[in-house]
Order: structure tokens, then C-alpha cells, then sequence
């Protein structure tokens, strides 16, 4: 991929680099209420970085299947403090702000955060304005719908060509309201208006993405399309997770978003030395 610019870094090469978690939420669907506190969540964003993280992803809003949305000053509350104290603690790793709304995005920013990751592909008028305005990169996921209706609304005849099409919609849409192709990073959001059977369809069909020619976000994690595969409950699902990993960093996703970093570095490594060895087959 050509560079991607996040905060101080520059993420080159086809990685794969890991996103960890932090959810400042109380109810997250696997971690509800376990770094709502921020100093909770400070601690917890510096672990996942000791543990390898690449990169940090902040949320103060669950967007779980049925999630209803939360005030705007709500969110901040729950988002700015933990910015703060993880940038008071030295930690330098960029953070992306897991936000649907403008307000969030641009506070978060102005308090340290480097990236913006909207599952809703900028459906708030006002937040293309402040990823074009600060240069921050930015996460357009599909989805469609709301987090409140989605479930009803994953009915697809061809779910990879489908996605494939939003995607690009949404990539030229974000052009055309002043932010640069090179900021973009596409994700195709998994769980996001989907069925299970669309998720591993959509694992399967990675490399179509790579068409769109920006670098990809997927989310697999602990996400239920291993828990109605395997029949493991929420807590249960490390193991589901690393074979999807693995699937990502086979296809060449470039960032992978992962609540258990340390695990997944291991199965990100070892998977990209398969892939390496595989592009370089028959040398000897
Ligand atoms: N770009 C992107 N962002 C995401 C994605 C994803 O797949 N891609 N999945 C999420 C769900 O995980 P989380 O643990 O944050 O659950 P919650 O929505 O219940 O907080 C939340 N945010
Ligand atoms: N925000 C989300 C949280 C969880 C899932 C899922 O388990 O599929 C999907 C979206």
C-alpha cells in the first residue's frame, strides 16, 4: 500500500499492524463496563501496546447489533479524558476515536487522538468537514442502516460485489467532500448489517476489496460469526478469533482490529511468514 500517515507514524509495506481495543463503554458487547472508568482505560491502552499494538482504537459508544446511540455529551465525557490521560502517561502510539459523530472526532482530535474510525462512513453531515479540516486519516466501514436497525437490513444477493460497491461509493463520496484518496482506509465491518454466512463470505472474498486499491480495517474479533460457527459464547472466542486473523493476514489486510493483542500478534506473525513464503515460492 502507499504509505499511510497515522499521528508521528508511518504505516508502510502490507503489515499486518494491529489495532487494539479500548472500549470506554458500560456496555461493549465482550468488555461492557471493564474500562468505563479512565483511568481503567488508560491502563488497559497501555498494556495492549506493551503487548504490540500498533495502534490504539478508543470508543465511548457500543455499536452492537440493537445499540441505541448516545448523547453527544456522553461520549465526550466518556472519550476525552481517556485521550488525555493515555498522551499524560508519554504513551506516543497513534489513537484512533471510534465515533459516529463530528463533535467527538473533533475533540478527540484536538485532545491528542491521530485517526478517525466512523462505522457509519460519514453519515454525520458535519464529520467530513473535520477529517478534511484537521488531515486526519479516516476508517469508512460498511454498514447499513444504523447500529438500532442494521440486523433488519443484511439481505444481500451478492454480499462481496455488494459491499465491494458500497465501499467505493462511500471512498468517492469522501473525495468529492474534500478528503484525500491517501487518508482513506476502507473496511468492510464485519457483524455491521450482516449475517454470519455474510461474514465468512466476506472473509473468503477479501482479496476483491484489494481492488479498491486503499488499505483495509477488518474487525473480527469475538464477533458472533465465531460464536454461530463454533457455538462458543462471547468469552470463549480467542481461538475463532486467530483463524480469522490469520484469513485477514493471508488476504493481505493491512490493520486488524483486535481486543487480545498479544494472541493476535503471534497468529498475525507467523501468518504473514506464510504469506512471505508463499510470494517467494520457488526460490529455493
Ligand atoms: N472500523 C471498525 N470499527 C469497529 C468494528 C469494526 O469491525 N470495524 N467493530 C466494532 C465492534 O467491536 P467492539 O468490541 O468495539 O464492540 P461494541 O460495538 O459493542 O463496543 C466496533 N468498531
Ligand atoms: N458493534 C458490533 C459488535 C458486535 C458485532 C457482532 O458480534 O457481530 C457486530 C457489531
Amino acid at each position: 500500500m502507499n504509505p499511510l500517515r497515522i499521528g508521528a507514524r508511518v504505516f508502510d509495506g502490507p503489515g499486518p499492524f494491529l489495532m487494539g481495543v479500548v472500549n470506554a463503554t458500560p456496555d461493549s458487547f465482550s468488555d461492557g463496563g471493564r474500562f468505563l472508568d479512565p483511568e481503567a482505560a488508560r491502563a488497559h491502552a497501555l498494556r495492549l501496546v506493551a503487548e504490540g499494538a500498533d495502534l490504539l482504537d478508543l470508543g465511548g459508544e457500543s455499536t452492537r447489533p440493537g445499540a441505541a446511540e448516545v448523547s453527544v455529551a456522553e461520549e465526550l465525557r466518556r472519550v476525552v479524558p481517556v485521550v488525555e490521560a493515555i498522551r499524560a502517561a508519554g504513551c506516543t502510539a497513534p489513537i484512533s476515536v471510534d465515533t459516529r459523530k463530528a463533535a467527538v472526532a473533533r475533540a478527540a482530535l484536538a485532545a491528542g487522538a491521530d485517526l478517525v474510525n466512523d462505522v457509519s462512513a460519514l453519515a454525520d453531515p458535519a464529520m467530513a468537514e473535520v477529517v478534511a479540516a484537521t488531515g486526519a486519516p479516516v476508517v469508512l466501514m460498511h454498514m447499513r442502516g444504523t447500529p438500532a436497525d442494521m440486523a433488519s437490513r443484511a439481505v444481500y444477493a451478492d454480499v462481496g460485489a455488494e459491499v465491494e460497491r458500497e465501499l467505493a461509493e462511500a471512498l468517492a463520496r469522501a473525495v468529492r467532500l474534500g478528503i484525500p484518496e491517501a487518508r482513506v482506509v476502507l473496511d468492510p465491518g464485519l457483524g455491521f448489517a450482516k449475517r454470519p454466512e455474510h461474514d465468512l463470505r466476506l472473509l473468503a472474498e477479501l482479496p476483491r476489496l484489494r481492488r479498491l486499491g486503499r488499505p483495509l480495517l477488518v474487525g473480527p474479533s469475538r464477533k458472533s460469526f465465531i460464536g454461530r460457527t463454533t457455538g462458543a459464547a462471547v468469552a470463549d472466542r480467542l481461538p475463532g478469533t486467530l483463524a480469522a486473523v490469520t484469513a485477514c493476514v493471508l488476504a493481505g489486510v493491512e490493520l486488524v482490529r483486535v481486543h487480545d493483542v498479544a494472541a493476535a500478534r503471534q497468529a498475525a506473525q507467523v501468518a504473514a511468514a506464510i504469506r512471505s513464503a508463499s510470494s517467494s515460492a520457488g526460490e529455493g
